[in-house]
């Protein structure tokens, strides 16, 4: 999916891949990580072309100044009309100064994202928010493309399946944790690796007790210290939620077993995590806390993209702390961590219950400590049946979510 019409930087041009520019497919383009990713693949015109986006169509406008400023040749909605959208992208050229100009090919519908993944590109971005990111996923490594991946929920839930279609190096973590740990990597052997240790912002109520969480409202937790995120993740840094689908994805990833894998709370969230090797040494991957590098690496791994993040300035004085995770005030990390053990379709379970119980925290229809008590109800409750494959992890996810809704209903 190489073009050779457009438009280039003026000055000496630095491909990669023998001179070839990747084409990439963004999924999720209208979200955080998306708007994120075009802005460097904007940036690295002579390294990136965006040649598909998908999205789930509650946003057409942008979706649409999207398709013109990349020149995209697809695009997917989950949701609303092609005709819609293809009027908003008119109106987008118009306004670009290239009116008629742009009729690319438009999917709609739940698998919109799935065809625009399996039409092929060097490289597919995951970033979908949620387990409804699965096909796609798997769409992406059937192509053939590197698969970029944000989306965690889609390896958390079907992680042997998507291990088992991933070709060596064919899935590259774009998790800002997890490309920390894929960098840190680096420095040794698999054999050397002794444990892995994933830190964590403590998100806006770290150092509360149990207590004096009781009556924190949506608001509050959507204030993350550190990054401006969707409203799932967010939530979740709140309840420490995400570090424990962080620490199963740490584990699919990496082959590491599930009590090798520490967490430690680092608010300031300069270090993105460390791999510790067998003779002591613990090598860390630091920079600012922003996406830039683990979106850049994603897109172009191996390869570092020049100047996709403003280094850190030694000069200026800072202090880094690092605290113990609180187990009793954040179960979080411990219930992920027995669905991980658990496997099969347990951490799909844990992923469901939670997905239902952020939409109802936000409608006001449960309380923050409701979060992880009914994720811990369900899980209790389910009973893995059968061999993993896409059916029973769809199967199991419906099972959770409407127990976790019979729950919610019965509070
Ligand atoms: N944001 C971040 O810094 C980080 C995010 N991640 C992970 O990346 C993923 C995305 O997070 P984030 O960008 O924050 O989330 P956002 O909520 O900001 O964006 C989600 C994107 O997914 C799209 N989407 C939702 N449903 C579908 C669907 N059925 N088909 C196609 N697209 C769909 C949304 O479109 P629409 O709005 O139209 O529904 C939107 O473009 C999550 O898995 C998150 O855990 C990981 C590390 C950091
Ligand atoms: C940027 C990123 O990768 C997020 O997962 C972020 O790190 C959230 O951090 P916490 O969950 O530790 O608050
Ligand atoms: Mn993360």
């Amino acid at each position: 999916m190489t073009r050779d019409d457009d438009p280039l930087p003026p000055g000496p041009i630095r491909p990669t891949d023998g001179g070839r520019r990747r084409s990439v497919s963004l999924l999720g383009s209208t979200g955080s990580i998306g708007t994120q990713a075009i802005a460097v693949a904007r940036a690295n015109p002579d390294r990136f072309r965006v040649t598909a986006l998908a999205a789930g169509g509650r946003d057409l406008r942008l979706l649409a100044e999207q398709t013109v400023a990349v020149r995209a040749e697809a695009v997917g909605i989950a949701t609303g009309d092609p005709a819609q959208l293809q009027d908003a992208i008119d109106d987008a050229a118009r306004a670009a100064g290239r009116p008629g100009q742009h009729r690319p090919q438009i999917e709609q519908g739940p698998d919109a994202a799935a065809r625009i993944a399996a039409i092929g590109a060097d490289v597919v971005l995951n970033g979908i928010t949620g387990s409804i990111g699965l096909r796609p996923t798997l769409a992406a490594l059937d192509a053939g493309s590197t698969l970029a991946l944000a989306n965690k929920e889609s390896l958390i839930v079907g992680g042997p399946l998507v291990k088992a279609k991933a070709a060596p190096g064919q899935l590259v973590p774009v998790d800002s944790e997890h490309s920390a740990i894929a960098q840190s990597l680096r420095a040794g052997t698999a054999a050397e690796v002794r444990r892995l240790v994933v830190t964590a912002s403590g998100g806006p109520f770290r150092g509360r007790t149990r207590d004096q969480l009781r009556d924190v409202t949506p608001a509050q937790a959507l204030a993350h210290p550190n990054f401006a995120m969707g409203r799932v993740i967010t939530t979740n840094s709140a309840t420490l939620v995400n570090k424990g689908l962080e620490v199963i994805e740490a584990h699919l990833l990496f082959d590491v077993p599930m009590d090798a894998i520490d967490v430690v709370v680092h608010p300031q969230q300069y270090i993105h995590s460390m791999v510790e090797f067998v003779d002591g040494a613990v090598v860390a991957q630091i920079g600012r806390p922003t996406m830039a590098v683990p979106i850049a690496l994603g897109m172009g791994w191996p390869d570092r993209v020049p100047d996709a993040e403003v280094p850190i300035d030694w000069t200026t004085a800072a202090d880094w702390r690092f605290e113990p995770l609180d187990d009793e005030a954040f179960p979080a990390v411990v219930l992920a961590r027995r669905a991980g053990a658990a496997g099969s379709t347990y951490p799909a379970v844990y992923n469901a219950a939670n997905e239902e119980c952020v939409d109802a925290f936000h409608a006001g229809r449960l309380g923050f400590l409701g979060i992880t008590e009914t994720i811990e109800r369900v899980l209790s409750e389910h009973r893995a049946d059968g061999q993993l494959s896409v059916d029973t992890v769809l199967e199991a996810e419906r099972w959770a979510r409407a127990r976790a809704q019979q729950l919610l209903a019965s509070r």
